[in-house]
């Protein structure tokens, strides 16, 4: 495709509106381009003397060349970024309708609907980024965005923290969706994210993780690692809670391929007509 001339984009090119979240490395703000057309944009800030210091510049140089060359619709985009003296700064998507952890905070857990439409849009994204050879290894709600129609953003936040506030409890909150081949350090493939998404329809529909165990961080080793998956008795053996089962095997290769969860009969029910 024709490529457009990259403006050069700097700090006075933007309006700075309010912050969005808080990043270990910065911040990430709500901006406004200054010149018509008005793009909304986040931009995420990080500062170069805290890269060097942690060593991560691999790790950003990775985020950007990765990101960049991502175009989905149900993958946050990263437009460009460009730098000064004392920091670096991404120029992402700006989600119209925020974190999804936090409806799903508030929601305590999704609708058969919701949740299909979800795993949906989740499974196409996954299937375009293992496409582009890109394993995400760190899907969890808290790395979800919502825009602004309600379509799933995946993002990956990475290393960056959310600001203090109504975080999941257990900073590890990823513990609940390591697959066994991590949890027992063996190597793993793209097949680690079948995984986390079996963990996260389950959570979307029952509210909590499958092996979570609040108290105990080795009980939930233990129970991912021997696939301990029960189902509250209050869930009618549905459509719905099949997926989950078919997601969450042992073998990698066991694990439902993502064409297979596009074509699941509770996946088709709820997709929107015309799709
Ligand atoms: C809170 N909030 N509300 C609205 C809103 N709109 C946008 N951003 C927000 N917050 C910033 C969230 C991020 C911080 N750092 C990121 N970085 C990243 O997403 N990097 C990335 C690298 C490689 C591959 C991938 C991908 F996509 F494949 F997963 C992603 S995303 C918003």
């Amino acid at each position: 495709a024709r490529r457009y001339p990259t403006r050069e984009w700097n700090l006075h090119s933007f309006d700075i509106g309010r912050p969005l979240g808080k990043g270990k490395f910065g911040r990430v703000y709500m901006v406004r381009t200054k010149s018509e057309p008005k793009y909304i944009l986040a931009l995420k800030t990080l500062y170069k003397s805290e890269i060097v210091q942690s060593r991560v510049e691999k790790q950003i140089r990775r985020e950007i060349e990765i990101q960049q060359n991502l175009r989905h619709p149900n993958v946050l985009r990263l437009y460009g970024y460009f730098h000064d003296e004392k920091r670096i700064f991404l120029m992402l998507e700006f989600a119209g309708k925020g974190e999804l952890y936090k409806q799903l905070s508030k929601h305590g857990s999704f609708s058969e609907k919701r949740s299909a439409r979800y795993i949906d849009q989740m499974a196409d994204a996954l299937s375009y980024l293992h496409s582009k050879h890109v394993i995400h290894r760190d899907i969890k709600p808290e790395n979800l965005l919502l825009g602004i129609n309600g379509e799933l953003k995946v993002a990956d936040f990475g290393w960056s923290v959310h600001a203090p506030g109504n975080r999941r409890k257990t900073m590890c909150g990823t513990l609940d969706y390591l697959p066994p081949e991590m949890v027992e350090q063996k190597e793993h493939n793209e097949r680690v994210d079948h995984w986390a998404l079996g963990v996260l329809t389950y959570e979307f529909l029952i509210g909590n993780p499958p092996f979570e165990d609040r108290d105990s961080v080795n009980n939930t080793y233990r129970r991912i690692a021997s696939v301990d998956l029960r189902f509250p008795i209050t869930c009618r053996p549905t459509l719905e809670i099949s997926l989950p089962g078919y997601l969450l095997k042992h073998e990698p290769q066991d694990r439902l391929p993502l064409s297979e969860v596009m074509k699941h009969p509770w996946i088709v029910k709820y997709r929107p007509k015309g799709q």
